[in-house]
């Protein structure tokens, strides 16, 4: 069941039209369903049911609301952070320290050492340096720190180059050739307990074979490290399953995956990890937004909305398709280009698209936003930061405010020496 869908004619979110939070909050504006959220978190588990012993860490970089978090914790997963910030965001989420897996090719001393001293789950090294130092740090308090080596397979994933991390030219993980000699000069470090290895070979994968080609060479360096004494006990197998952004998009399933999963590592014996972040949030969420225009164009209209490119970077960024819908659609179609306020002719959503005809004032949303959506948003142009509202059945709640262009004018200030002296 779809939680965004029509009700009488006006776009819902579970039991809330659309048009009473564009009232309430203002637009553009994020809206993630929760029971979305849950029915993604239970799928992707119960897909993984043949899989054996794992453990399921949110990718926390796909939606970091706090809300959204504590909608994930209360699913029981855990959660994969690469940053500080992210860190406190899964601490403040109640996710426990020991269930959160820190990914990330350029963790700080200093993010190493808050982690430790937060008692994090696991550490997913990218370099044998970040190792050493790790040793080093968590010997000195005293502490030993659990790491898995991330491993760069050099597979070509099949998608966007920009969100493609598993190849040799990519700066992720070390070169899996290396893997043995690196374990080698790791596993001995007093501080250090090496408990396996890990792998995330890129985002948005819509074929599951290069994950299984993936997974076929992480088996195989398993079975290589135990043969030179190693004690294999965990394999993170990261995230990377994408999800449908046009009508007709067919993706592999969770329980497709799993069936995979189960089958590539049935040999393994060890504790496996996944990072699933855009198939839990992606159709979660939609961005809300207005027409402010409908505006002639020399070849097709430009339906130029509220919201922007600074709110929704993906088609920008990578070309990304996110379907547009009227949230009283009238059954019309138009031929439109569709394109926010920003000074860039690259803020455009879409060109030459046939959708529900829209006109000035009219409510639309964009769909399948709730991963990469807010996060990546920024103020460019001076304009506010987008919010987030989190609907619950008929109930809903501003879960991020829209933080304005004054408040973000206050935090800044002209130097004592450019002020005119009298
Ligand atoms: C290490 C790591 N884990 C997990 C993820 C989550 O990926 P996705 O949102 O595609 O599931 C990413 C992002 O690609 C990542 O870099
Ligand atoms: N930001 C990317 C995904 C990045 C995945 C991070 N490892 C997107 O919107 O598709």
């Amino acid at each position: 069941m779809d939680h965004f869908s029509l009700v009488d004619g006006a776009m819902h979110c579970e039991g809330v039209p659309l048009s009473v939070i564009a009232e309430a909050v203002g637009t553009p504006v994020y809206v993630y369903s929760t029971a979305t959220l849950k029915r993604h978190a239970r799928v992707f588990r119960e897909g993984l049911a043949g899989a054996g012993d794992i453990h399921l860490a949110y990718a926390i970089k796909a939606n970091p609301n706090l809300a959204v978090l504590r909608v994930m914790a209360d699913a029981g997963y855990g959660a994969d952070v690469v940053s500080g910030g992210e860190l406190a965001r899964a601490l403040a989420a109640g996710i426990p320290a020991s269930d959160v897996v820190f990914s990330g090719v350029g963790k700080t001393v200093a993010e190493l050492t808050t982690a430790l001293e937060a008692g994090l789950g696991q550490f997913n090294l990218e370099l044998e340096e970040e190792g050493v130092v790790l040793a080093g740090l968590a010997a000195a308090r005293g502490l030993v720190a659990n790491a898995t080596l991330r491993v760069n397979p050099d597979v070509d994933a099949g998608t966007h180059a920009k969100i493609s991390t598993g190849k040799r030219e990519n700066k992720f993980g070390v070169p899996i050739d290396q893997a043995p000699a690196i374990f080698g000069r790791l596993a001995g470090l007093p501080g250090l307990a090496l408990r396996g290895v890990a792998i995330h070979i890129g985002s948005q994968l819509s074929d599951l074979a290069p994950l299984e080609a993936a997974y076929r060479r992480v088996g195989e360096l398993v079975a290589h490290l135990r043969g030179l004494g190693f004690p294999i006990e965990r394999v993170d197998l990261g995230g990377g399953l994408g999800v449908p952004y046009r009508e007709g998009d067919v993706l592999p399933s969770p329980a497709e995956y799993g069936a995979m999963v189960a089958r590539a590592t049935k040999d393994w014996g060890v504790r496996l990890m996944f990072e699933p972040g855009r198939v839990i949030a992606g159709n979660a969420g939609v961005l809300l937004t207005k027409v402010i225009w409908v505006k002639p164009g020399a070849i097709n209209p430009y339906v130029i909305v509220d919201a922007a490119m600074n709110d929704l970077a993906r088609p920008a960024m990578y070309d990304a398709w996110h379907d547009f819908r009227a949230v009283h659609p009238t059954g019309d179609r138009m031929i439109a280009n569709i394109a926010g306020p920003v000074c860039e002719s690259g803020d455009t959503f879409a060109m030459g698209r046939d959708i529900d005809a829209v006109k000035s004032g009219d409510l639309a949303i964009f769909r399948t936003a709730g991963a990469y959506g807010a996060t990546m948003a920024s103020t460019y142009n001076s304009r506010a930061l987008v919010p987030e509202v989190l609907v619950d059945g008929d109930r809903f709640a501003v879960v991020a405010d829209r933080i304005l262009p004054e408040t973000i004018l206050a935090a800044e200030r002209i130097p004592e020496w450019l002020t005119p002296g009298d």
